[in-house]
């Protein structure tokens, strides 16, 4: 039988009256659902355990989530926990309706979203029929951009979400994007990431201080989404190996075709003439702008949400090429395009335009760029 579990919050969201309830559901009921959580019934697994469709005695469908790496934690500690987290609302945030902490049972239960991940619609090679058109690219983009600087910027204390990736964005009936795990982190026994126990569909998407020191900020989500963005315009994956090698990283890939003023080229062909490649190539550049080394240079996110709306303009503005990109001696171009790009690659670094000049300066970490 469900009941409620009255809740004072622990960590309150703005503008609330403090007082919440969190559905907790026996595991029994989510057993029924699930048919008995049936290899039919599994629709994926990630780092924090398996997901299963179900379908409660109400009718409706849910994702049912069987975490693995907590069972650890106390049985109040847990709602606790969750209880903070199911106060998050957004339209861009997966909803958690309720959970079930029996025994040693940590069971999350979420709104089904019934268009999957963008990893598997969008970037996936089983192929969709959905149809990723420009505006629905820029809804994603947008709807993503959102829900971070909401996680980021509108709660308090914030949060950061750590794994933004293509597989962590659902998608619902109407392909409006949900970012789904936020708040995750905190139910991990200490010292533990389940980042780690995934790592080949998240290195792509680590923001290199993060990647080599451990080091989690806001701005690691920034460079998250730098990439995943470039995702969303190219159609691809971060990192696809079965590309010649020169092509295999979108990053770098990137780089080379903006430093060779080719951005154009990184669009994904699918999309045909269907799109404004100005804002197309816009986004790319935000991309970028996200993925610099440097976590100072990077831009905040309700920054980034105004830079993809066209809200804030570009005017001059020093993007930063990541010390990881390889030299691209071994790109096929042509010499005089090679020549203009010695003088490019010789600066190492690029401009273009915006009107905000102090917005990603605006940490203590003080550029070394020189003005352009
Ligand atoms: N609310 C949901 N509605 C529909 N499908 C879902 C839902 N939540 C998760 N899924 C499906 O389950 C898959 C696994 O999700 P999960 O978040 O556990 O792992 P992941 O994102 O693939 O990996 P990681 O845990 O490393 O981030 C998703 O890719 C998606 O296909």
């Amino acid at each position: 039988m469900d009941c409620c579990f009255m809740f004072r919050k622990k960590q309150p969201v703005e503008g609330d009256d403090g007082e919440h309830r969190v559905k907790i559901f026996s595991y029994s009921e989510l057993r029924k659902a699930t048919h008995d959580f049936s290899g039919a019934n599994k629709i994926g697994e990630g780092g924090f355990g398996s997901v299963f469709r179900g379908v409660l005695r109400d009718g409706t469908t849910v994702a049912v989530k069987v975490l693995s790496a907590t069972s650890r934690q106390g049985v109040r500690e847990f709602l606790t926990e969750l209880t903070a987290i199911s106060d998050i609302k957004h339209e861009n945030l997966v909803t958690l309706i309720g959970c079930c902490a029996e025994g040693s049972h940590r069971i999350l239960v979420y709104n089904y979203l019934e268009n999957n991940s963008l990893a598997q619609t969008l970037l996936g090679s089983r192929g969709s029929n959905i149809r990723f058109d420009w505006r629905t690219r820029v809804k994603i983009a947008v709807g993503v951009a959102r829900g971070i600087a909401f996680l980021h910027e509108e709660i308090r204390p914030p949060i950061i979400h750590r794994d933004i990736k293509a597989s962590n964005i659902l998608l619902d009936k109407d392909l409006t994007p949900k970012i789904s795990d936020f708040g995750l982190a905190r139910l991990l026994p200490p010292n533990a990431t389940h980042v780690s126990t995934r790592v080949a569909g998240t290195l792509g998407y680590l923001a290199p201080e993060y990647a080599i020191r451990g080091q989690v900020t806001k701005k690691s989500d920034i460079y998250s989404f730098g990439v995943l963005l470039l995702e969303i315009v190219s159609g691809r994956c971060n990192t696809n190996t079965r590309l010649p090698y020169e092509d295999q990283f979108l990053l770098e890939r990137t780089w080379v075709r903006y430093e060779q003023e080719r951005l154009a080229e990184i669009i994904d062909a699918d999309l045909g003439n269907d799109l404004d490649v100005d804002e197309a190539c816009r986004f790319l550049k935000i991309g970028l702008l996200c993925t610099q080394d440097a976590m100072a240079r990077r831009p905040n996110m309700s920054t980034v949400v105004r830079m993809l709306t066209g809200e804030k303009h570009f005017s001059v503005h020093r993007i930063t090429r990541p010390a990881m990109i390889t030299d691209f001696a071994d790109l096929k171009v042509s010499s005089s395009q090679q020549k203009e790009n010695e003088t490019t690659r010789s600066s190492n670094m690029r401009s273009f335009s915006t009107t905000d000049e102090t917005e990603p300066f605006s940490s203590s970490e003080t550029p070394t760029q020189t003005s352009i």
